[in-house]
């Protein structure tokens, strides 16, 4: 009899005998799984006669049995009974939980399809008597599921349904994240779905296809508990917090210098107005900037020594012509500057901007007060151009906002505005199964300020240039250097250079020029204690 408090849900392969690949049985499958790291199994046959079924039932449960795994199974609850299944698994359209828990009796294992937060409510409203664990799905599009009714929610969905089991204080349920999970987006599900409180994530990850659809099942199984088992995401060079952003004076140089050697490839995917200014600015920073909208480039593109990709929502490049540019970045390790303009300005851009963010992980997420707040879910009303800094509260709200950001996308985040805020959601590339890794409201946040420039918002692509900046000084750092202090020292030199030429311009058009110009010089002469914006820990 198994314990069912004792289960390992970190690996959980749910079975599918339509999609075997020839050559292989559903046996075959499922041993190779076992035999490679498979912690819990589900026969899910949705098509099998009864009499077939519970021959299936009865060899995969001998298979079980050996590498003391537990069994489930899918729906039918008779069969599970018949042959003293470990537990079963219903979906919301199958018996209702009260009366799967009367037949199978405590001791079972009983699951449950979840999708959405009423679900999460009326189990919290059972007890512990109710469900052990719950699937909860699906986090991307997948075949599997046939006339599946639910959309796909995205690692931010699976993390509100977290928020749902702590706020209903559903401490014993256990959780697994399925559908459409593969080793392409499994460390970063993994790294990205966590509980507002920081007490929660989830507690395994469930497939199908990348398991019984494989040729090889025992290396996908394989491949899949090693990703599981790393607890690490590194998607780009710094992202561990391996220096303390306070001797932020003394590292400022490295950036600057590690900028000018290796003058990295700043790929923009951005509008038409910051086109020519971004590559400028980029050209004054010592990098080489390149705009393409061209897919078949990309993945070449992503493969360029120190390159950076600066997506810019502003831009028309279609959806999954966007989406393919993350995926090259995501899988070269090379780090993604995401301005996401305009978040909720209009519903097709706040569609646009929630898929990119479901779609990919990004080094830095930068935007306005405006767009900032959407992200964070606190923007009251319309989206307006709300400035940063306009009153103390703003601000407080903002400082939280940008934290939230950084949190749930677990980047560093920026809030441009009279006063600059950046915050720090890295956690150095780590994650924890189950107990969730960071303390949400304690992230590390600084402001860079240096006065009133009210002359910087009245020249085109001032907020999209300071994303060329900030992609210009992460793109040469190596491991041993600090992602988020790469960017609090491209935001300073920034508001720096912005300051310096809002001294020598005549008017915005001049100021233009002079923005360069400063940025120019500044850099060439790598003196950040002669920076004026001042940078302060909040
Ligand atoms: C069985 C199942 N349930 C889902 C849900 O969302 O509840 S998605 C799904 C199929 C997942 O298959 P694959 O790993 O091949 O994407
Ligand atoms: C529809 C399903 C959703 N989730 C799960 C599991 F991952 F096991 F929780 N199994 C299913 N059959
Ligand atoms: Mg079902």
């Amino acid at each position: 009899m198994i314990d069912k408090l004792r289960v390992d849900y970190s690996l959980y392969l749910v079975t599918d005998s339509t999609m075997l690949p020839p050559g292989t049985t559903l046996e075959s499958q499922v041993l190779a799984a076992l035999q490679n790291g498979v912690t819990l199994v589900q026969l899910r046959e949705k098509e099998t006669d009864t009499k077939v079924f519970i021959e299936q039932a009865l060899k995969v449960q001998k298979l079980c049995w050996e590498f003391q795994v537990p069994l489930i199974i899918n729906d039918r609850v008779d069969v599970a009974l018949a042959i003293d299944a470990d537990g079963v698994h219903v979906g919301q359209d199958d018996m209702p939980i009260a009366m799967v828990r009367k037949l199978v009796g405590p001791d079972k294992i009983v699951g449950w399809s979840v999708g959405y937060e009423r679900e999460v409510e009326e189990l919290a409203a059972m007890g512990p008597e109710g469900v052990d664990y719950i699937g909860l799905g699906m986090v991307f599009p997948t075949n599997t599921k046939k006339n599946a009714k639910k959309s796909p929610m995205g690692p931010r969905g699976v993390s509100k349904l977290l928020d749902s089991l702590q706020k209903t204080n559903a401490t014993w349920c256990k959780t697994v994240a399925i559908g459409g999970l593969h080793p392409d987006n499994i460390p970063r599900v993994l790294y990205q779905m966590c509980s507002e409180d920081g007490k929660r994530s989830i507690d395994g990850i469930a497939v199908v296809s990348d398991i019984m659809a494989s040729q090889e099942a025992g290396n996908a199984a394989k491949k899949l508990r090693s990703l599981i088992d790393s607890r690490s995401y590194e998607f780009a060079n710094g992202v561990s917090d391996l220096s303390d952003v306070k001797q932020l004076s003394a590292i400022e140089e490295t950036f600057v210098d590690t900028t000018a050697a290796t003058s990295p490839l700043i790929h923009h995917i951005t509008n038409k107005v910051h086109q020519n200014f971004g590559a400028n600015v980029a050209l004054a920073l010592k990098s080489s900037p390149i705009m393409s909208e061209v897919a078949a480039e990309y993945k070449e593109l992503s493969e360029v020594p120190h390159a950076v990709l600066l997506l810019n929502t502003g831009s028309v490049a279609p959806l999954e012509n966007m989406v393919s540019a993350i995926r090259a970045y995501n899988e070269a390790k090379r780090p993604i500057v995401f301005d996401p303009v305009g978040f909720s300005a209009t519903s097709a851009r706040l569609v646009l901007n929630s898929h990119l963010l479901a779609y990919g992980q990004f080094a830095c997420i930068k935007g306005n007060a405006g767009e900032i707040l959407s992200i964070a879910d606190l923007n009251v009303g319309k989206m307006r151009g709300v400035d940063s800094g306009d009153s103390v509260s703003d601000l407080a709200v903002i400082i939280k906002a940008t934290r939230l950001v950084a949190y749930r996308y677990r980047c560093v985040a920026v809030c441009t505005g009279k006063v600059d805020i950046i915050a720090n959601g890295l956690n150095a590339g780590k994650y924890e199964l189950s107990t969730g890794s960071v303390k949400p409201s304690l992230l590390p946040a600084f402001k860079v300020e240096s006065g009133d420039l009210e002359i910087m918002g009245r020249i085109t692509a001032s907020g999209c240039s300071l994303g060329t900046t900030i992609a210009c000084l992460i793109g040469g750092i190596t491991n041993s250097q600090n992602l988020f202090s790469a960017v609090l020292t491209a935001v300073r030199l920034y508001k720096s250079a912005g300051y310096l030429a809002s001294l020598s311009c005549k008017g915005t058009g001049s100021f233009q020029v002079s923005l360069i110009d400063s940025l120019d010089q500044l850099l060439q002469a790598n003196q950040p204690s002669t920076w004026k914006a001042t940078v302060k820990a909040v």
